[in-house]
């Protein structure tokens, strides 16, 4: 039964309706010296622990469902506890977590103040004190938010190495078959979680690997199984059990992991969806999602952080020694454009400049929807991802207006005087901040009309800058169901009596679920393609669903290499000005009095702006691997049948 009365959390159905759910974040630190030398350099044991702490909180906009940590101590006794973890789903999970490590910590040296310096009883004793840790920020794509499917994920084993510890920020199109694939070995997994899956495959082929070492460790060198377990952690072939693991993963990935004797590795898929950068130094090697993340962290310079190359596979042995191997063949470079529209933070240094560019690029679709008139014309953005290409778009505005004022000028020539020029060069582009966020806001009474009513005050807005002659220009990162601005954001800016209304959106029509790592793999929930039926509607081609459909059936049986994407049919008879059209039109409440226009970044500015991530599969539809047509169809074929399920 609803609550009628009390304070509920709505917080999160409102601010989240529309935003696309995020990347995971993963963090991987490997310490090459030991600890005493951190505490002597830096004054403190538990550098690494507060290294961690920056590299989870700098990626926290890669995902708030959960977050992990897990560490391995070095070269621990029998009997000494040499992996610790620890996993929160919370509503903020990484202040959950640190302040659990924080709390062992600080309780294990106030009930032993004779550790507090003295390194060798720390780690001895103190749980998470160790060399090798790895970390992760997730956004479920897969499953559920219960606690269990937070990363890292534990595989547990009495022999050392065969202790595997795994996170990723990922998405397989075909764990099903994956799954299916560890149950014909003869396995029971105990649960259906992807990354279970992953880790389980990972250590079917770990296990397969010691033992094979073992064995050889007997025969031909006659080692007992003691003498022999050193040995093995240091002949493991991690390149080896990745690709034996890896060969039909069909999905976009950056998984991380650790096993117990402290080798640690991240592989990357073959074509480069997810990101993943590392830096190396005497002192430590990290890998992370995002590469401002390490430069801040670490303070290093931009160029000293390399990305690493897809299909690659970072590998760190216990002895502190790295190398690069090729897993998997690499595929064409399609790197997600989502990570540079709007996942990763804008503060590396290239992802700036493209949000910029991006922005920038909207420029003469503006100018023309406002016939050049930018004197009546206010711009802001919507806070608080889409600031950055806002200073792109209002650039290019300046540039604009500079052009004029020089075409004035010279038309004038001889008539100048101070007063004119004066007049000419007054005028500037009006910026302004018009929209706040109000992320507290939270509802007392959850039915729902009067939710609607509160949604509608998630956004604020600034009062006083804008003319009723005003057209206001507002640019979004993306727009995917449309379900905040229509809801909020319009309304709020209508009570500023603007004639017009125009939002631009800094990313192209999603029009395609995504199945690399975006929870968004329903197509009705993408308003493009609500409003693609609605035009088939109109023009009465309706029937093109029921084709497309059967087109989609006959695949069903066939292999992922064999299938095409047919729901690109349905967008195929109109133009993406056509389609842009109707979602003004649909997301133009009835109270609204003010024009409204939307409009979206072309794939061709997209690619001028961000020419190094071309993955764009949800705007274009293609896939760049052979899953991603399989889930797409299905996708189609789950929407005609009115199946609310993933498509993967
Ligand atoms: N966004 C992600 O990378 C999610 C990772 C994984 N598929 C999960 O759901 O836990």
């Amino acid at each position: 039964m609803r609550a009628f009365f009390g304070l509920t959390t709505t917080q999160q159905h409102i601010t989240m309706s529309d935003a696309i759910k995020h990347e995971c974040g993963i963090a991987l630190l490997r310490l090459k010296k030991p600890l005493s030398f951190y505490k002597e350099k830096y004054g403190s044991s538990f550098y690494a622990i507060q290294k961690m702490y920056l590299l989870l909180e700098k990626q926290h906009n890669r995902g708030q469902d959960g977050a992990g940590l897990a560490s391995i101590k070095l070269d621990m006794e029998p009997g000494e506890r040499y992996i610790s973890r620890v996993r929160s789903n919370k509503t903020s999970p990484i202040q959950d977590i640190f302040s659990q490590v924080n709390g062992r910590i600080n309780q294990e040296l106030e009930e032993n103040p004779e550790w507090l310096n003295d390194v060798d009883a720390q780690k001895k004793h103190i749980p998470y004190l160790g060399e090798v840790f790895l970390g992760h920020v997730r956004y479920g794509t897969f499953g559920k938010n219960n606690i269990e499917s937070v990363h890292p994920f534990l595989r547990q084993n009495n022999w050392m190495h065969r202790n595997l510890i795994v996170a990723g920020n990922f998405n397989l199109t075909n764990v099903k078959e994956l799954f299916a694939d560890l149950v014909r070995l003869g396995q029971h997994p105990k649960e259906m979680a992807d990354t279970v899956t992953v880790m389980e495959k990972i250590g079917h082929f770990l296990d397969d690997e010691v033992e094979d070492l073992y064995f050889e460790l007997r025969d031909k060198e006659g080692l007992s199984k003691k003498d022999a377990s050193p040995v093995i952690g240091e002949r493991l072939d991690i390149a080896r059990i990745l690709r034996r693991a890896s060969k039909n993963w069909d999905g976009g990935f950056a998984m991380a992991g650790m096993l117990g004797h402290g080798d640690a590795f991240v592989l990357r898929d073959p074509a480069g969806i997810r990101p993943a950068f590392y830096y190396e130094d005497e002192e430590i090697v990290v890998v992370a999602s995002e590469r401002p993340v390490i430069q801040t962290a670490f303070n290093v310079p931009f160029n000293e952080i390399k990305e690493l190359d897809p299909g690659h596979a970072i590998i760190i042995k216990k002895d502190g020694q790295v190398s690069f191997e090729e897993i998997l063949e690499p595929l064409e470079r399609k790197a997600c454009s989502f990570e540079r529209i709007y996942f990763s933070r804008g503060n590396d240094a290239s992802i700036y400049q493209e949000r910029k560019m991006l922005g920038r690029t909207m420029m003469p679709m503006i100018l023309k929807e406002l016939n050049n008139d930018v004197e009546n014309a206010v711009f802001s953005y919507i806070p608080n991802t889409a600031e950055v290409s806002y200073f792109g778009m209002v650039e290019g505005a300046q540039e604009f207006l500079n052009q004029q004022k020089t075409e004035r000028i010279l038309a004038l020539k001889d008539e100048l005087n101070p007063e004119k020029l004066q007049e000419i060069l007054s005028k500037t582009i009006r910026s302004e901040k018009i929209t706040i966020k109000d992320a507290k806001l939270r509802t007392f009474i959850t039915d729902d009309s009067n939710r609607d009513d509160m949604v509608e005050h998630v956004y604020d807005v600034t009062y006083g800058v804008v003319k009723p002659t005003d057209t206001l220009i507002v640019i979004d990162d993306s727009i995917v169901r449309g379900t905040t601005l229509k809801k909020s954001i319009v309304k709020m800016l209508d009570r500023l009596n603007p004639k017009k209304i125009i939002v631009v959106s800094s990313a192209p029509q999603i029009r395609y679920p995504d199945c690399y790592g975006i929870d968004m793999a329903k197509m009705d929930t993408l308003i493009a393609f609500n409003a693609t039926l609605e035009l088939l509607k109109d023009r009465n081609m309706y029937h093109i669903i029921d084709e497309v459909y059967a087109k989609c059936k006959t695949q069903e049986h066939l292999p992922d290499a064999e299938v095409t994407n047919f729901v690109k049919e349905i967008y195929a008879p109109f133009t993406d000005e056509e389609i842009s059209d109707k979602i003004s039109e649909m997301l133009h409440p009835e109270t609204v009095k003010a024009d409204l226009k939307i409009m979206f970044q072309t794939v061709e500015n997209l690619h001028v702006s961000c020419p190094d991530n071309l993955g764009d599969w949800y705007f274009t539809g293609n896939y760049p691997t052979a899953g991603g047509n399989r889930v797409v169809n299905r996708a189609f074929m789950n929407f005609v049948e009115g199946n609310d399920a993933r498509a993967y």
